[in-house]
């Protein structure tokens, strides 16, 4: 014999260890289970008489105001059913986080009255690993969250802590709402190396590690997402990850690099960057071919100014020279010093007659400047430069330099204050 609805609904209650009640909006009255009771450490007899008031006493105070807006709420037609969360008294004097749903059924009794009728879930354990969860959370100096991305591209965040609103100015709830927020506010350079490393993570199931910024109302922030994803039998990826500031981190790596590539007394690139930069002008240029010159700087007689007025003014006269190579050349180009008082320039897309034109202008222009020592009295300075280009027997930088080296020395042998030029770079 088939079993009656009323012991299958029974079994399935069981099964799911929910309290049930039934309230009469019209006559007030209320029928609850053993479970409803045994939830809170009761038995129904314990409970007895049972009404409205019996649900009221044992609901914490605070609770008792959102639970009646959110019975209003739903009796005016506001959402699909009632819901809510609120603390309930054990009999053992604990508090329990009780789920309340429910629903109206206008006929259940086929007397005309209006039935409420839903069911309790204790869900205590579900509220303390959630506020663990949290207070772990804000005790993180970054954010944690969980990213989900479904097979068509689709994505959200399930969780995110509240420290979006430090970082990305976003309040954890319209991150979950709108995940789009969270790209809208990365620094447009860096977006496209974002989205790219989070498809290529997709794709590998690799580590998601990604330094990037974040532009709040003109603030840049750095920061570092690590997370590591997995990929669900429906093909959906789910990261879990951490996002932390490393703004500290990067300004240090920052100026490291910087000073690793600057020459501190003039401010210009020094030799190390130089030589990479034309390394890389090289590869460029057999790659797509082009064309690119350099010319190489040294200051006539620089001993003598530094015997004649002093060390001090020997550094200036540097620094002089180097605000005048900046100021003649274009943005494009690689200004560096190489050596005690010798610079090169790294022109690209330059042809050599013009770079020919750049050093003679730079010739004349330092041979006018006038240069005052410590001690007041007035002096000049000239220059001889070697200029040279990247041609198709270029073998390479070395013998690129070595062709410089060489037109250079040519300019110093004729008497210095002159440029030479070499078309071919063939150092033999
Ligand atoms: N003031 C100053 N002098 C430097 C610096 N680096 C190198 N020097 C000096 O630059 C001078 C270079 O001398 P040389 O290589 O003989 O060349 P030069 O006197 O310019 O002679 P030519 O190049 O042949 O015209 C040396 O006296 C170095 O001590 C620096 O950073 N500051």
């Amino acid at each position: 014999m088939p079993l009656s609805a009323e012991t299958r609904l029974k079994a399935i209650l069981d099964g799911t260890g929910a309290g049930t009640w039934e309230y009469n909006l019209d006559t007030g009255d209320i029928i609850l289970n053993d479970r409803w009771a045994s939830m809170l450490g009761y038995s129904l007899e314990e409970l007895a008489p049972i009404s409205f008031q019996t649900w009221e006493s044992l609901c914490h105070p605070k609770d008792l105001g959102p639970a009646n807006e959110a019975l209003a709420s739903y009796l005016n037609g506001q959402g699909p059913q009632f819901e809510c969360v609120f603390r309930m008294m054990h009999k053992d004097g604990e508090w329990r986080h009780i789920h309340s749903r429910g629903m109206l059924l206008n006929n259940g009794k086929n007397d005309g009255t209006r039935w409420l009728m839903g069911t309790h879930l204790d869900v205590t354990e579900e509220k303390t690993s959630q506020h663990q969860l949290e207070q772990l959370a804000e005790s993180l100096p970054g954010i944690i969250y969980t990213f989900v991305m479904e097979p068509d591209g689709q994505f959200h965040f399930s969780y995110i802590s509240r420290k979006t609103e430090d970082l990305y100015g976003i309040h954890s709830d319209q991150a979950i709402a709108d995940p789009q927020k969270m790209f809208d506010v990365v620094h447009p350079d860096d977006l496209q190396r974002v989205q790219d490393s989070i498809g290529l993570s997709a794709e590998s199931l690799c580590e998601w590690v990604c330094d990037y910024r974040v532009l709040v109302e003109d603030r840049i922030t750095w920061v570092r997402g690590v997370s590591r994803p997995e990929r669900d039998t429906d093909g959906r990826v789910t990261w879990h990850g951490v996002i932390t500031n490393i703004n500290d981190q990067k300004r240090l790596e920052l100026e490291l690099e910087h000073l690793s590539i600057t020459d501190e007394l003039t401010g210009l690139f020094n030799r190390r960057y130089m030589l990479h930069k034309l390394e890389e002008a090289a590869a460029e240029n057999e790659r797509y071919g082009g064309i690119f010159s350099v010319i190489s700087l040294d200051i006539d007689f620089f001993k003598a100014i530094n015997d004649s007025w002093g060390h001090p003014t020997g550094d200036s006269v540097l620094q002089t020279i180097a605000k005048l190579i900046q100021q003649r050349t274009r943005k494009s180009d690689i200004v560096a010093r190489t050596g005690g008082e010798e610079f090169i320039v790294l022109m690209p897309n330059t042809a050599l007659a013009d770079a020919r034109h750049v050093a003679d202008a730079l010739r004349m222009a330092l041979a006018a400047e006038d240069f005052v020592s410590d001690e007041g009295e007035r002096f000049t300075v000239t220059l001889s430069a070697g200029v040279v280009s990247w041609s198709d027997d270029t073998a390479s930088v070395r013998d690129l330099l070595s062709v410089c080296d060489r037109s250079l020395y040519e300019a110093k042998r004729a008497g210095r204050n002159r440029v030479a030029v070499r078309g071919g770079t063939n150092p033999n």
